[in-house]
């Protein structure tokens, strides 16, 4: 395997408690086949992320490497991303994805499987596609911020399913789409609610909603494999949104929700999809559940702008 030609100077940074701690064997793995095969250990480097957001600070630095990879969950990748794209556009190091984390849901849009978080060899004939990052400004409390997207914003329901499945693979184990359905049921029972939300998309007027979800996505996928935006294209330059808006029954709304498992939800009256390339969402209180990646962001107000090809990303050479 020649992957020094192919990847260049590489470091993988890897978060050891993705997926309870899967993560960590499989950095392991890894390190093994590197100093069994590499004649070159120069060309590698292992880092392990130490505290939330440290991958951020890590791959902010990685100007002297030709490809960051993340090996970890959505979460990790999340991270990684965000420190690349501190990085200048000349100088930004490729982007590669070790999935070992409870979605994968990034994993998918590039066409991998979900058992290659500890396989090299398909890094050999890895191949490099341009793909899109979404850029937060937003403003909290706490003032203003900025934060990338490589899958998926949202604010609703859908949101507060990923920001609920933190607590509860603590408490059950559970992992992939068995964890975000759980969470799913325990937020569409007690947790059913409708949340005003005023949203502008590019130029036009402002739309006035009482809604349950609004998903704004880069890949077609969040919450480990659900299809909220079948035909989201991540190199298109263009946002793919679903939202969910009206008076809906939650026995309505469970139902057309779980449908989108397959994608199969967008023929119901209450469901519109659209594409843009910003999206100004005005929330009611910080208390509204935003996630980025499956990570929480605490704010009262976005505008979340397409940055087209952002980073360069290895995908294995037979996906689409
Ligand atoms: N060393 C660390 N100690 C504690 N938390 C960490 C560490 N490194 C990263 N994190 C945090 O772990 C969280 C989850 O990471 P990650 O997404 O990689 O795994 P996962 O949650 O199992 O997978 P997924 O996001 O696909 O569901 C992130 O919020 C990240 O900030």
């Amino acid at each position: 395997m020649n992957t020094r030609t192919n990847l260049g100077k590489t470091l993988i940074i890897v978060n050891p408690t993705a997926q309870s701690g899967a993560a960590a064997t499989a950095a392991q793995q890894v390190q093994r086949f590197l100093s069994m095969y590499m004649h070159d250990d120069s060309a590698f480097e292992v880092v392990h992320t130490t505290h939330p957001r440290h991958a951020t600070q890590i791959a902010s630095q990685a100007t002297d490497y030709n490809t960051v990879l993340a090996l970890g969950g959505d979460g990790l990748v999340h991270e990684t991303a965000c420190g690349l794209m501190a990085i200048g556009s000349e100088a930004r190091p490729c982007l590669g994805v070790l999935p070992v984390g409870s979605g994968n849901d990034y994993a998918r849009t590039l066409g991998m499987d979900q058992t290659m978080g500890a396989d090299l060899s398909w890094l050999s004939h890895a191949r490099k596609r341009a793909m899109d990052v979404g850029r937060i400004d937003y403003v909290g409390e706490a003032g203003r911020g900025t934060d990338y997207f490589v899958q998926t914003f949202s604010c609703g329901l859908d949101a507060a399913i990923a920001i609920g499945t933190y607590e509860l693979r603590k408490s059950t184990g559970l992992s992939g789409d068995t964890l975000y359905l759980a969470s799913g049921l325990n937020v569409f029972g007690i947790g059913y609610r409708r949340f005003p939300l005023r949203v502008k998309f590019e130029d036009e007027a402002w739309h006035e909603l009482e809604s349950i979800i609004m998903a704004i996505q880069i890949g077609p996928t969040y919450g480990s494999g659900f299809r909220i935006c079948p035909d989201a294209d991540p190199s298109d330059g263009l946002f793919d949104i679903c939202y969910a808006h009206g008076k809906i029954p939650r026995a309505i709304a469970l139902p057309v929700f779980l449908r989108a498992k397959n994608g199969h939800h967008l023929s119901s009256r209450y469901v519109h999809g659209r594409r843009a390339q910003s999206v100004r969402p005005l929330f009611d209180g910080e208390d509204y559940p935003l996630q980025a990646d499956g990570e929480q962001i605490r704010a009262r107000s976005a505008t979340i702008t397409m940055v087209p090809s952002a980073l360069t990303v290895l995908a294995p050479a037979m996906s689409r």
